[in-house]
């Protein structure tokens, strides 16, 4: 007799009532055995707490533009880590240097990784560049050569003249302002003057005189219009099942705009390369050290001429917004507090005198310019909230499960305000930075301005060049003066990058009596 057959004749000797207790035990048992199990297995941490969002849009209805500060009033109330739903996009908020560490160095390679809004791959060769690269040997080599090759303090060295050469045209035309008399929009000469600067290292001894404003004129076209809409809320980042379907187009603009830069960044190669060898003695500029290192044929290297325009790209979007706007904020800091200038202009006067002009080679001999820096960088964190990063698995941080492929915002912003860590966190005062040892590294979790770890800012050395240098110039040449009985008020806006939300008008006057200072 088979085993199902006893099975039948078993059932069929019972009546009904066995027959239903025998179900109950049967599925009692059943129960019982699933939650044994499921009591054994280890639990997984929960998500992080968070605001309620609404169906499908999660939180994003409720979302600010400065976000920044929106997510400081939230941590206020959910914690130094908290979760937000932006739309399909799971994205957690850390607002304690604790957690960042536990992020940027315990867990530094999970989390190495950048979350790549769809625009990105379309302004960016397919996402080939630094930013939008994820982590591995190939993103490693471009850091290395980056800040080994392009950016490291010796090349600098090579292309000081370039930069002097932008600095010293913007102080000739500060100075004929002063002798009318004029006020200025000085955050738009800071512009002008700093995208010129960062275009000549890219490509000053390649292109010259009148083509260069034409060339520099298109190209700025062409940054901003980027950067606008990178800004633009977009439903492929929300819904990633979406974003091949490009609902409002804007990968497709972008690859427009991508289009016309490269066509730019070929007729800039071409006259590279047409010059040869007799262009010796104009300094040297980052294409030609990237041309050249194409050429290597190193197989470490391996770049193509997509990876040269590429890095070309991250070079002047990455450099030129931060740059500007912390000398922008730091000369708004220094316009509402008079001591200060008047303590910046002493460390000048001493080190530089009232006969020469400044140097960089001044830079390590200025520690309260320094200072100014270092708090503009504190107070009004460029990148408020870093590049955000994405882990690339499931891990646990500070005790809640962070999901692989969420979107990792670190509110430096907030950390640089801790009133547990900084006195008077709201106030300017550099000199803070001249009592305490903090740098620009990373290695600090309460100060990183620029990251911390493995996607720390490449560019760190040329922007502390750019920003001290100008910022020295602007207040050696200058005494910079408010409208009469005006005071400033200093307000920020986000953008890319955190910028001053009102323009800064200012009167410059000379400070130094010999004219040939100001040619
Ligand atoms: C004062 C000026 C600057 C500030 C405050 C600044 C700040 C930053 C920050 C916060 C990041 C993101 C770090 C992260 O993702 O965790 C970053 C990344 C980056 N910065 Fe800067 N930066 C400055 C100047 C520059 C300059 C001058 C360049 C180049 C010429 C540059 C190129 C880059 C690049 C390529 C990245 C991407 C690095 C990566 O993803 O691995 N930056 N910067």
């Amino acid at each position: 007799m088979t085993t199902n057959s006893s099975l039948i004749k078993i059932l069929s000797c019972m009546d009904h009532v066995e027959y239903y207790v025998l179900v109950v035990i049967v599925i009692s048992s059943a129960l019982w055995y699933f939650w044994l199990y499921a009591k054994s297995k280890p639990q997984s941490p929960p998500l992080p707490p968070g605001p309620w969002g609404l169906p499908i849009v999660g939180n994003l209805p409720f979302l600010k533009p400065e976000l920044h500060t929106y997510f400081q009033g939230l941590a206020k109330k959910h914690g130094p880590v908290f979760k937000l739903w932006f739309g399909s996009k799971l994205a957690i908020v850390v607002t304690s240097s604790e957690v960042a560490r536990e992020i940027l160095r315990t867990n530094d390679v999970i989390f190495a990784n950048h979350d790549v809004p769809a625009v990105a791959l379309a302004s960016s060769y397919g996402g080939i560049d630094i930013p939008w690269s994820p982590y591995g040997p190939r993103l490693r080599m471009l850091r290395k050569l980056c800040i080994n090759r392009i950016l490291s303090n010796a090349r600098m060295e090579k292309s000081v003249d370039l930069r002097r050469g932008e600095t010293r045209r913007t102080v000739r035309y500060l100075a004929d302002l002063a002798r009318a008399g004029s006020p200025v929009n000085l955050g738009e000469q800071i512009f002008l003057m700093i995208l010129n600067v960062v275009t000549q290292m890219l490509w000053g001894a390649t292109v010259q005189n009148e083509d260069r404003e034409l060339v520099g004129a298109e190209f700025s076209g062409i940054v901003q219009e980027m950067n606008d809409l990178l800004l633009v809320p977009n439903l492929s980042d929300f819904f990633p099942v979406l974003s091949r379907f490009d609902l409002q187009g804007l990968a497709k603009r972008m690859g427009g705009l991508a289009e016309r830069m490269d066509r730019l960044f070929d007729r800039v190669i071409n006259q590279r390369l047409g010059m040869g060898k007799g262009s010796e003695g104009k300094g040297e500029d980052f294409l030609e050290v990237l041309l050249k290192i194409k050429d290597e044929n190193d197989e470490k290297t391996n770049l193509n001429m997509n990876d040269v325009k590429a890095l070309l790209m991250d070079m002047v979007l990455g450099g030129t917004d931060t740059s500007v706007h912390v000398i922008e904020f730091a000369m708004a800091g220094i316009l509402n507090n008079p001591e200060i200038m008047k303590r910046a202009q002493q460390e000048l006067d001493e080190v530089v005198g009232k006969d020469k002009i400044v140097e960089e080679s001044h830079i390590p001999k200025l520690p309260y310019i320094l200072a100014i820096m270092k708090e503009t960088l504190r107070l009004h964190s460029v990148a408020p909230l870093l590049n955000p990063h994405r882990p690339s698995q499931t891990t646990v941080v500070s005790g809640f499960t962070i999901p692989k492929d969420s979107k990792i915002f670190i509110n430096v912003w907030a950390i640089h305000r801790n009133p547990d860590v900084w006195e008077n966190p709201l106030e300017f005062d550099p000199s803070r930075f001249l009592d305490q040892s903090y740098d620009f590294n990373g290695n600090d979790f309460n100060y990183i301005p620029f990251g911390s770890g493995r996607r720390i800012c490449v560019g760190m050395a040329m922007g502390e060049r750019v920003v001290l240098y100008n910022i020295a110039t602007l207040l050696h040449s200058f005494d910079w003066i408010l409208p009469q009985g005006e005071s400033l008020k200093i307000e920020e806006k986000s953008g890319i990058t955190l910028k001053l939300k009102n323009p800064l008008v200012t009167t410059p006057a000379l400070r130094l009596a010999d004219p040939n200072l100001y040619l």
